[in-house]
């Protein structure tokens, strides 16, 4: 399979317990190109359950979307100057301002689920984008976030 977005994730900044490949005990969220969005796929372990055992935990939903979301920002930024993560140059690179979640419905456990992201818009510095997270193709969760681009 590809390398996925946050592969290319510095060594100092992969300890999101989220998506971060250094963080032992993380969810180590995997991000890719979906055509012209981007997709991630996630199986949740029990222990995350919601208020009864059958149901995701929201604050989960909220992590994925959140990670995803950060990790496809950067991704549009890089595209958006013909490059793709891990080119040569400087990395781009983008940490969440705000993440707003609609929980839709519950979310099952024990079923894949698909996190997308889509680019709605990017200025200079900012970028949003439009998400959702999808159980057997029906949609639990949606969010917006603002990624700003991290300066140090
Ligand atoms: C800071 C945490 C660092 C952690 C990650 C480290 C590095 C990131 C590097 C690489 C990424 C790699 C791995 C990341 C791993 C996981 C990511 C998962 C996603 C996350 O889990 S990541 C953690 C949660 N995340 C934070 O921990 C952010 C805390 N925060 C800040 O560090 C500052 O807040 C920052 C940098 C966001 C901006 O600060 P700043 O001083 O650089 O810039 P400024 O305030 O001027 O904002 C610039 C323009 O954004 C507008 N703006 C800002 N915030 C807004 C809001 N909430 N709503 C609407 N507009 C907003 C302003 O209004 C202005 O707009 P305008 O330019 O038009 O005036």
């Amino acid at each position: 399979m590809d390398a996925a977005f946050q592969d290319f994730y510095a060594e100092k900044f992969s300890h999101c317990h989220g998506c971060g490949k250094n963080n032992p005990a993380g969810h180590h969220l995997k991000s890719r190109w979906d055509g012209d969005d981007t997709i991630a796929r996630f199986l949740p372990k029990p222990e995350y359950s919601g208020g009864v055992p059958d149901h995701v935990y929201g604050g989960l939903i909220a992590s994925l979307l959140d990670c995803h979301g950060a990790a496809s920002a950067a991704a549009f930024a890089h595209r958006a100057q013909n490059r793709e993560m891990g080119s040569e140059g400087e990395p781009i690179r983008y940490v969440t301002a705000s993440l707003k979640v609609d929980f839709r419905r519950p979310t099952p456990m024990g079923i894949e689920l698909v996190i997308k992201g889509k680019l709605r818009s990017m200025d200079e510095r900012k970028v949003w984008v439009d998400l959702t997270l999808s159980a057997n193709g029906e949609v639990c969760a949606s969010g917006e976030m603002l990624a700003v681009r991290y300066r140090q």
